[in-house]
């Protein structure tokens, strides 16, 4: 790290607001898009267009707490101080302005991040070395792939608040993103939103149910129903 300005970013020393285990297992029964819909001030979306790199089944899922960074578009040093920082559980929530022309992270970075047991990487922005990163057991989103390297110019934020196309993400706020797109909830209403979840896993198991034995029940007169 010595070759890189790592004073130039700027570092939170305020640890996240923890959330409990459970509230993250009951978290991790949902898809992103049943997240979303059990409330609209807790439950945010994330632009459209974070995809899972590499299609192991452990990737395509993630749930976990966000470890925010804030990196220069197009520089990864925040995002290098960010990976030694986050503790083991955590996901790497990278704001990178959607750049598309240099990769944020790459393989060796994404080693690094996955030996010191970070959960995943969120990235508004492109990594290289895709398709190695795709085979790692470290779920990663992105917008892609690009060839050339990141700068180490400097310059960022570790673990304040981010903003990722229109919505802010907190640090501690839960991840919860699948092939669908990356939902985020606020860290403080993430338990009564995991309630909320374990309500609507068993409606919609009914609901499944009843839509496989071919029941006709359009909702004509009554309440609407998915
Ligand atoms: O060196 C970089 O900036 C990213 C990279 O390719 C790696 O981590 O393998
Ligand atoms: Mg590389």
């Amino acid at each position: 790290m010595a070759d890189f300005d790592v004073a130039s970013v700027r570092v939170n020393p305020v640890a996240p607001p923890p959330v409990g285990a459970d509230t993250l297992a009951a978290l991790a029964r949902a898809s992103a898009s049943l997240v979303v819909d059990q409330d609209e001030d807790d439950c945010l979306s994330l632009p459209a267009g974070l995809r899972p790199l590499g299609d192991r089944p452990g990737n395509t899922f993630l749930c976990a707490p966000a470890f925010t960074i804030n990196a220069r578009p197009g520089d990864n040093v925040a995002v290098r101080l960010g990976i030694e920082r986050a503790e083991p559980g955590q996901v790497l929530v990278i704001a990178g302005k959607a750049d598309r022309s240099r990769g944020l992270i790459g393989e060796i970075m994404a080693r690094k991040a996955a030996a010191r047991g970070i959960a995943g990487f969120v990235i508004e922005g492109v990594v290289r070395d895709g398709a190695a990163i795709g085979r790692l057991d470290l779920p990663v989103f992105c917008l892609g792939s690009a060839l050339k390297r990141a700068t180490k110019h400097g310059h960022g934020d570790v673990g304040y608040p981010v903003a990722i196309g229109n919505e802010v993400v907190y640090p501690g706020d839960v991840v919860v993103a699948d092939l669908d797109g990356t939902a985020v909830v606020r860290s403080a209403g993430a338990a009564a939103v995991a309630a909320r979840i374990e309500a609507a896993l068993a409606y919609e198991a009914d609901r499944m149910r009843s839509a496989d034995a071919g029941t006709l029940d359009l909702g004509v007169g009554g309440p609407a129903r998915s």
